[in-house]
């Protein structure tokens, strides 16, 4: 099971396993949060049919576990030869919800193999603070990657903080989540652990079921409750200025923001993967596939954000002017990073 906050790393990471990954074979089901998928397009490229993705929403509160457990038993079957088979949860799941589900799998080739959680070293505080229940997914975890190291100056207060909240767990520092992938083999939980997170388990889920009452789910502690998440897709190109300027003053609730853009005949030859995670901005130009079509789609993830109003927002920057204006690009360019590190610039004041 992987996870970890919204924008933490788990997509990256498990993109450096596939490719990584020497002689076993790792399937992957990804968990969206947004109702367009995202995450399982940043995967599946790389993977083909090992793939699968359950889009819209926490895994953590799917009504019955048995939609993912038919994923697991069909990844697990032995005609598909996979050796290990990575959940990544959404950056706003419950992991124990998650372990408790694989856990109650009913298939004996799948056994629970370990939590990994991945921690952002950069927004590690910030994260704390608003959400203090990050340092129990901690100590639920057998592996912490504590990844983005390159965007910290005191990255060794960062690992002590983390070891100290995660007892049971190995802590490895990454960045780009390129970690062993031995160690994910090896983070198996012993019996103890897991009986251990059984009990903690039911308590919690007896304590959701509690504050829900008899009208409400039984997932009103979650994390997810207090988010609110937006799609955005446009077949019109968006306009490179607008959207900067969209997104230099996008709210301060507004955490999250993930997907591709079309800038038309801004540049023709790439759509622009984007990834925000708090104050980080990115853009990667990727070319764009022949067949693909040109859509720009957007996932924005945040607490308390007015979504009708960024929805409006977002609408004005669609401009389908047939050519481009001089420099138009020049704001997108400054996130765009180079290929072996960030180069991109911090959003002042955001
Ligand atoms: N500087 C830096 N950026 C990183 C590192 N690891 C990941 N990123 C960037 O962080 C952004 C978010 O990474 P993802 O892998 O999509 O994060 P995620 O946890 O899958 O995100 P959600 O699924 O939305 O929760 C992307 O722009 C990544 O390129 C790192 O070690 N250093």
């Amino acid at each position: 099971m992987l996870a970890g906050f919204l924008g933490s790393g788990k997509t990256t990471l498990l993109n450096h396993l596939l490719h990584r990954s020497g002689g076993s074979r790792i399937g992957a089901i990804v968990n969206d949060f947004g109702a367009i998928e995202i995450d399982a397009m940043a995967v599946a490229g790389a993977l083909g049919d090992s793939t699968v993705s359950l889009g819209n929403g926490c895994l953590c509160c799917a009504v019955d576990a048995s939609e993912l457990d038919s994923y697991l038993e069909r990844l697990a079957r032995p005609d598909a030869r996979i050796d290990v088979i990575v959940i990544e949860a959404s950056g706003l799941a419950e992991p124990q919800e998650l372990v408790r589900m694989v856990l109650a799998s009913e298939h004996d080739r799948v056994v629970y193999g370990g939590l990994v959680e991945v921690v952002d070293a950069a927004e590690f505080d910030a994260t704390r603070e608003k959400h203090p229940e990050i340092d129990r997914h901690l100590s639920l975890a057998d592996l912490v990657v504590v990844n983005k190291l390159d965007r910290v100056d005191d990255g060794e207060r960062v690992l002590r903080l983390v070891r100290s909240h995660a007892e049971h767990a190995a802590v490895v520092p990454a960045t780009y989540g390129r970690i062993d992938p031995e160690f994910l083999f090896d983070c198996r939980p012993g019996e103890e652990r897991v009986g251990q997170l059984s009990f903690d388990d039911l308590h919690d889920h007896a304590e959701g079921i509690e504050e829900a009452g008899e009208a409400g789910p039984a997932h009103a502690g979650h994390l997810h409750t207090a988010y609110d998440s937006l799609s955005f897709v446009s077949e019109v190109p968006l306009n490179p200025r607008r959207l900067m300027e969209f997104l230099d003053s996008r709210p301060e609730g507004l955490y999250r923001v993930k997907g591709y853009v079309d800038f038309g005949p801004h540049d023709r030859g790439n759509r622009y993967a984007v990834h925000a995670v708090g104050a980080f901005l990115r853009f990667y130009p990727e070319p764009w596939d022949r067949e693909e079509p040109r859509l720009t789609q957007l996932v924005l993830i945040g607490s308390g954000i007015d979504s009708a109003a960024l929805a409006k927002e977002l609408e004005a920057c669609r401009d389908d002017a047939p050519h481009a204006d001089e420099h138009s690009m020049w704001g997108v360019l400054r996130y765009v990073q180079d290929s072996d590190g960030p180069t991109g610039e911090e959003i002042p004041g955001a």
